[in-house]
């Protein structure tokens, strides 16, 4: 099923295009001048802990918050001058689902094609290929208060593709779900990709980021600390692997962490919670180190390096912090 045809081409492949955008709220500067780019047909991901300002930027891309500062072009159209025809042609997907949670699955879908002006026949035609993409044909006729969270998600955003928006916005889109509504919602979102549609999501989930993202952005108190691939930010930040150990005690932990980096067991030792990460780009090397400690780990596990860590090495936090 093609859930994506456009309604009208843009005369350029930059489909949102920020210049030191800035948003305040009175002092308060919650993004601080970044500059991003997102080109037809790649899924583009901010991505960074709570507050780091990614709902501020989607809500400004989205054309429901006016800038404090800098440019922002959407579909080649000033969001101040254009709001209403480019929120014509976007989807958007807010953080919280804003159902109509008495109606049934079928009725939000018609009520909210019609803000659009669409013809009738239209909607209910693409109603029904929404309810199929959703896999709620089956619920059609149910009222939406009882759905799952993960069915609310997935209506939500068959919701906001009743108009074939050129591009897609999802504030976090899969939070709060369990695992497996959360892959679900994923195979829904390659298949966006697949069919060429534009994603720009925030997600303060690393996986995520990974799986969906061709390019992302990794925000932190208003500003972009780092831009690229997965793969580029991996091969630029971190090492090519890490050696995870975990200990039976916090001093067994402390002592490991002193012997290790004395030896320069790896380019880096990051001492966690509950565990160690050395990094490390001769893993041979740092295991002929681990093996020589006094305190012998409980656990010792070898990775190849994550977005996880890409976050560790440049904010020096992780993400569940
Ligand atoms: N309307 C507002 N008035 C005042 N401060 C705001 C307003 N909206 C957001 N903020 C502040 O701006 C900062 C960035 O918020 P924003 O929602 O953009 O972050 P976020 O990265 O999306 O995080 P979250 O995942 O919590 O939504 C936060 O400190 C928030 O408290």
């Amino acid at each position: 099923m093609d859930t994506t045809t456009t309604a009208a081409a843009t005369t350029t492949d930059t489909l949102v295009s920020a210049r030191q955008l800035t948003k305040s709220f009175g002092e308060f500067t919650a993004v601080a001048g970044i500059d991003v780019e997102v080109r037809r047909g790649e899924a583009f991901g901010f991505l960074g802990a709570n507050g780091a300002g990614k709902s501020s930027t989607m809500r400004m891309i989205g054309c429901v918050s006016d800038r404090s500062g800098g440019d922002l072009s959407v579909l080649g159209m000033d969001p101040r001058i254009d709001g209403p025809a480019i929120r014509a042609r976007l989807g958007v997907v807010p953080q919280e689902d804003n159902l109509d949670t008495e109606l049934t699955v079928w009725d939000n879908l018609l009520i909210y094609g019609r803000y659009f002006d669409l013809p009738r026949a239209a909607i209910r035609e693409r109603a029904e290929q929404l309810l199929e993409f959703a896999q709620l044909t089956e619920r059609r006729d149910d009222r939406v208060d009882p759905l799952s969270g993960g069915m609310k998600r997935r209506l939500t955003i068959a919701r906001a593709l009743i108009n074939r928006p050129e591009l897609i916005l999802l504030d976090e889109p899969t939070t709060g779900l369990d695992p497996q509504a959360r892959h679900l919602l994923w195979e829904r979102l390659y298949q966006l990709k697949r069919e060429g549609a534009t994603l720009v999501l925030t997600t303060h989930y690393l996986d995520e980021a990974e799986q969906l993202c061709d390019r992302l952005v990794i925000m932190e108190r208003g500003r972009i600390v780092a831009a690229g691939s997965p793969r580029q930010l991996i091969e630029e930040h971190a090492t090519r692997e890490v050696v995870e150990l975990r200990f039976a005690s916090p001093t067994a932990r402390d002592t490991a962490v002193d012997q290790l980096t004395e030896l320069r067991a790896g380019e880096r030792v990051e001492a966690l919670a509950e565990r160690i990460l050395v990094y490390t780009d001769g893993t041979d090397a740092t295991l002929h180190h681990v093996d020589g400690l006094a305190d012998p780990p409980a656990s010792v596990l070898v990775r190849r390096s994550t977005l996880e860590d890409v976050y560790l090495m440049i904010t020096g936090r992780t993400l569940d912090e």
